[in-house]
């Protein structure tokens, strides 16, 4: 399902309200948790929501979609540090549950192994929340990764290291592997929140739009996906066709 929001801070609020509520209903849920400039804002307005209805996140488990190969966790651009800046630091989280890809693992075939088996092991994860590459990666799914793999090592795309230099400093070279959830775990997930937002996104979600599901574009899979929701603002939606552009959300909660 496709839902278009007039800006960013109303999808935080939405999905930050989306959040507040599976964790009210289950709270020893299994999130499948997102990095990228656009999940901050969602991130902010679920700390500060949370702080205001006093939620207990400590029984939640979460496991992250992916990490850079050869950042450690306390590399300030590794997954693991955005994660603390962003949201494990500010709730009272059982840190022992917070689970991310090891990207200073020594074996790394071993590793992909264990993550995959360890999120079967939770029964797989209740809500999972995606970014979208300009590409149409998810994860670091790139175009063309088959929809039953499993959690792997990627060597990434050139428009993903150009994309994702913007957070490193300059001079700081953008890692040219991660580990990835794959598209098996993500979509086996019981609900899925893809967001996107800005300009940058328009193109790809025009894509989106109007192709078939191929692995080409990775994020067409949610199509078939029965509980999968694409949450756009007005600036990702601006080269949808007229009939999409009707899924505008005027309400928010
Ligand atoms: N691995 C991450 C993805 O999980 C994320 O969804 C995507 C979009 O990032 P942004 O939100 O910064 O556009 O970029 C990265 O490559």
């Amino acid at each position: 399902m496709l839902q278009i929001f007039p800006d960013t801070s109303t999808i935080a609020e939405h999905v930050s309200a989306t959040l507040v509520a599976k964790i009210q209903s289950k709270p020893d849920a299994v999130l499948g948790l997102a990095t990228g400039g656009t999940m901050e804002p969602i991130y902010a307005q679920f700390v500060a929501h949370a702080h205001r209805v006093n939620l207990d996140v400590s029984r939640l488990t979460s496991f992250n979609l992916d990490e850079y190969i050869g950042l450690s966790p306390d590399h300030p651009k590794s997954y693991s540090a955005y994660m603390r800046e962003h949201l494990f630091s500010h709730l009272g989280f059982d840190t022992s549950r917070l689970h991310l890809p090891d990207g200073m693992t020594q074996d790394l075939e071993a590793h992909c192994k264990a993550y995959a088996a360890h999120i079967q092991a939770f029964g797989g994860v209740d809500l999972q929340l995606l970014g979208v590459g300009g590409n149409g990666h998810i994860g670091f799914n790139e175009p063309g990764t088959p929809f039953d793999c499993p959690c792997h090592v990627v060597e990434l795309a050139e428009q993903t290291r150009i994309d994702n230099s913007r957070f490193f400093a300059e001079g700081l070279m953008v890692p040219r592997s991660a580990i990835t959830m794959g598209m098996a775990e993500i979509m086996q997930a019981r609900e899925i929140v893809l967001v996107a937002t800005g300009e940058a996104k328009a193109q790809i979600m025009a894509e989106w739009y109007q192709q078939d599901v191929t692995e080409r574009i990775p994020f067409t899979a949610l199509k078939r996906h029965p509980r999968a929701r694409i949450i756009l603002d007005e600036a990702a939606a601006s080269l949808l066709p007229p009939e999409a552009r009707q899924q505008r959300m005027v309400a928010v909660g």
